[in-house]
């Protein structure tokens, strides 16, 4: 029987919020939510290796990132639209500080590892792809540590604590398929979707930062500053996710669902990027049933009937000269993919 693993390749998936309802922020400046999630099937890889060099050297994780080859993003960059250089590569990494969070709670010192990230995921594309790298990285940096200590895995439940002290998205790129988010998005409740959803993504060559898209959003809800908020962040409470939707996804019905997709956070990113409105119309132009900015931006989604109908889209932009990619949804959250 082979021993334990040296090295664990995990992925997690995209998002994208069919719903985002916003309300106002409570004193800690984040804003409460009732989102509907959707993972699609564009992938973040990590790979964790443990490195017994970098460990007598101290304890230490070196972490690295290549554009995931064939991935929309590698287009991106070998375009000179995407720098791998925007991506942080010390402890400000969330695979890293993944990777940290889980020594922690296993309460032992960090062993030398080296974590590598396949990166598919536009960078703040409001597409969550650095909460996908925490994802995957809590679930290769877990898996290995088991294995060392011949011990189980943590549980779902751990694990998402532990990705909720990273970011607001890490929780559902660990669930993955669809879900309900409420509390800042980390409250998460599994909704049925017995059917594929057939999307296309349009990424932007700039990126959009959520703090600011946030802070857009109180300006134009009068927030002069989240901790002035009146009592502690009484204010506007964000309107639940309709029945009608839920039904509309749980039958994976497109022209239903075209009707009822709302982001709150699609105003204030319209008003940092104005050209994402006439993208938007265009994309309804050419067939779409409904086109959104993917939660915080400036990613911009649209639905398509059918995965032909998907493909023929993606086919139009291209002509055009712009890139776009045809995904599906909802798919699995982290899981390991190999192990060696
Ligand atoms: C908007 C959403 C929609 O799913 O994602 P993106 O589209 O950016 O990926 C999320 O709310 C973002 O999630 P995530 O990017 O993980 O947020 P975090 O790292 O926890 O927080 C980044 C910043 O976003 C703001 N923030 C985040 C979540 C929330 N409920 N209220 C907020 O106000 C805060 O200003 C915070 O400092
Ligand atoms: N592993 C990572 N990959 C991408 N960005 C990361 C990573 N770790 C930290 N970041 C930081 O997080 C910011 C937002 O990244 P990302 O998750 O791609 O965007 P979004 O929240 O819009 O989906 C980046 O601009 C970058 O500074």
């Amino acid at each position: 029987m082979s021993g334990p693993a040296t090295r664990i390749t995990a992925s997690a998936p995209a998002k994208t919020n069919l719903l985002l309802h916003v309300g106002s922020p409570t004193p800690d400046g984040y804003h409460p939510l009732e989102t509907l999630f959707l993972a699609v099937d564009l992938r973040e890889t990590v790979t964790a290796t443990l490195d017994p060099a970098l460990a007598r050297r101290g304890p230490g994780i070196s972490v690295s990132v290549e554009a995931a080859p064939g991935s929309a993003y590698e287009r991106m960059v070998a375009e000179g639209a995407a720098r791998l250089s925007d991506i942080p590569l010390d402890a400000e990494n969330l695979a890293v500080r993944a990777a940290l969070a889980v020594c922690e709670a296993w309460g032992v010192a960090v062993p030398g590892l080296q974590l590598h990230i396949g990166k598919a995921v536009p960078v703040a594309g409001g597409m969550g792809g650095g909460s996908a790298d925490a994802a995957a990285a809590l679930v290769a940096v877990d898996t290995l540590l088991a294995e060392h200590l011949g011990t189980a895995a943590s549980s779902p439940e751990e694990l998402a604590r532990l990705g909720a002290e990273l970011g607001a998205d890490v929780p559902f790129m660990l669930l993955g398929g669809a879900a309900i988010g409420r509390g800042t998005g980390t409250e998460l409740e599994p909704v049925a979707a017995d059917g594929s959803l057939h999307l296309v993504l349009v990424p932007q060559d700039q990126g959009l930062s959520t703090p600011a898209v946030y802070r857009e959003w109180d300006a134009e809800h009068a927030v002069a500053s989240a901790t002035e908020a009146p009592g502690g962040g009484v204010g506007l409470a964000p309107d639940p996710v309709p029945a009608e939707t839920l039904a509309a996804l749980a039958a994976a019905d497109p022209d239903a669902l075209a009707a009822r997709v709302r982001n709150d956070l699609q105003a204030p990113a319209l008003r940092l990027l104005p050209e994402l409105e006439t993208l938007l119309n265009h994309g309804v132009q050419l067939g779409a049933l409904a086109g959104w900015v993917s939660g915080s931006g400036p990613t911009v989604c649209f639905l398509a009937h059918s995965r032909e109908a998907a493909r023929q889209l993606v086919g139009e932009f291209g002509r055009e000269r712009r890139r776009a990619l045809a995904v599906t949804g909802p798919v699995p959250g982290a899981r390991v993919d190999s192990r060696g």
